[in-house]
């Protein structure tokens, strides 16, 4: 599990949380909503350590975010890239391998078993001798996916994952994640602006708004209090 408590964290003078206390449950899908500019995004990189909260203090199964080394945090929390430049040049397997790189003390040209399984579940066989760079966007998304996997996590996080990808594909995506989190008990924690799919999706939905996080439903009543809309069918 992971748990906020009292996180305070600013761009310069930009504040973007305020003292924000949550909790994110292992074994469930948790999806973060919030208004254009809320600090969705933000979020999720303090729950991936690439930023370090001002204030208060993220724990993942009661021990301080701080604590790990890099290598056992990355076993532990993976993030699903949008896009790289660095993996131009690599093809599919050499990108998924990458994702091995936390067990590893130097990089293992040697594809192991997770790179074959993770190829194989998210339909990557055929593509892996293609460079990264001939691959249209949903197919990319797959990969970074794929990489985050190769992590093997017990917590993985999606920043809008589906936005380059065709319906069939949103709708494939999603069975996929609900499939991840139910078979190997994986936590998930996406950010999502579809409020309906969100609603679907997730065992528990955070509200982002005014520099706070609020655990809540996705009722008529909270979409109005935190869009400033109402959404009468969800
Ligand atoms: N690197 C940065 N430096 C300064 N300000 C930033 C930076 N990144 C984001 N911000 C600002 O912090 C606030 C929160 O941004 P963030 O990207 O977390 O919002 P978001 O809810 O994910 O937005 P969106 O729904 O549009 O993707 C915004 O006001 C944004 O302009």
């Amino acid at each position: 599990m992971i748990a906020a408590d009292k996180v305070t964290f600013s761009y310069k003078k930009r504040p973007v949380l305020n003292e924000a206390s949550f909790e994110i449950p292992e074994g469930q899908i948790t999806a973060i909503v919030g208004e254009n500019g809320s600090g969705k995004s933000t979020l999720l990189k303090l729950l991936a350590r690439q930023l370090k909260p001002q204030s208060g203090q993220l724990l993942l199964d009661g021990k301080d975010y701080q604590a790990f080394s890099p290598k056992d945090f990355a076993q532990k929390v993976a993030l699903m890239e949008q896009e790289s430049q660095l993996y131009g040049d690599l093809t599919v397997e050499e990108a998924v391998a990458a994702g091995r790189l936390p067990y590893y003390s130097i990089f293992n040209n040697q594809l192991d078993q997770t790179v074959e399984q993770v190829l194989d579940k998210l339909g990557l066989t055929d593509l892996r001798e293609r460079p990264m760079s001939a691959l249209s966007g949903g197919q990319k998304q797959r990969v970074w996916l794929a990489c985050a996997l190769a992590q093997e996590p017990q917590v993985l996080l999606l920043d809008e994952p589906t936005n380059n990808m065709d319906l069939r594909f949103q709708e494939e995506f999603f069975t996929l994640v609900k499939k991840l989190n139910q078979e190997q008990c994986l936590t998930i924690c996406l950010v999502i602006h579809d409020l309906r799919l969100a609603q679907r999706l997730a065992d528990q939905v955070l509200l982002v708004r005014g520099g706070q996080v609020r655990t809540g439903e996705l009722t008529p009543e909270t979409i109005e209090a935190v869009f400033g809309v109402r959404f009468p069918r969800i």
